[in-house]
């Protein structure tokens, strides 16, 4: 049996008063499709209301660090801050250096953004060798492995709250 995954939370949390954002890429979009399914129902399963799951797209996962500032500063500008935000991308290494220096600039950006906007900031990005991994991550191989996106929304909801 997979011992990867979050496993048993800590405590029980209650989502229902949390506004949480997420912001996907488009490439490669039936896999991100399939993850932000599962980011949302994760959501709701604790408790965070439709209406307050705000989702919003960027080109590609090159555009997440600065997109996620941009939607966390004008959610709080229009009066509705968000208490987390997940960035979701899904890369797939091609033929080039190209995935190698995605990987790393978002990653980095997405990791300092946590400490700059003062709100969670889940890494919802999947850095794949092959379509076949990630399409698995997604939980779109029968049987192989569970869609990473409801990791994603467990995270964003016990972060929101554990520390407040
Ligand atoms: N190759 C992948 C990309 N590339 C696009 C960039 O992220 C960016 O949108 C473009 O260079 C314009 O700035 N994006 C992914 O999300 N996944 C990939 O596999
Ligand atoms: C967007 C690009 O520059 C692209 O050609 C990268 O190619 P690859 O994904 O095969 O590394």
């Amino acid at each position: 049996m997979a011992v990867k995954g979050l496993g048993q939370l800590d405590l029980e949390y209650d989502g229902s008063d949390l506004r949480v954002g997420i912001i996907h890429a488009r490439w490669n979009k039936k896999i991100i499709d399939a993850l932000l399914e599962g980011a949302v129902k994760r959501l709701k399963e604790f408790g965070v209301k439709e209406s307050n799951i705000i989702i919003e797209s960027v080109p590609g996962s090159f555009e997440l660090p600065y997109g996620s500032k941009l939607f966390v500063d004008k959610q709080k500008a229009l009066g509705k801050p968000l208490d987390a935000i997940i960035p979701i991308g899904v890369l797939i290494k091609g033929s080039t250096m190209h995935f190698e220096y995605i990987c790393d600039a978002t990653t980095r950006q997405l990791m300092k953004l946590n400490f700059e906007l003062g709100i969670p900031v889940i890494f919802g990005v999947l850095t794949c060798l092959t379509e076949e991994q990630a399409f698995a991550r997604a939980g779109l191989i029968p049987g192989k492995m569970h869609n990473h996106g409801e990791d994603w929304g467990a995270a964003a909801v016990e972060m929101a709250i554990k520390f407040k």
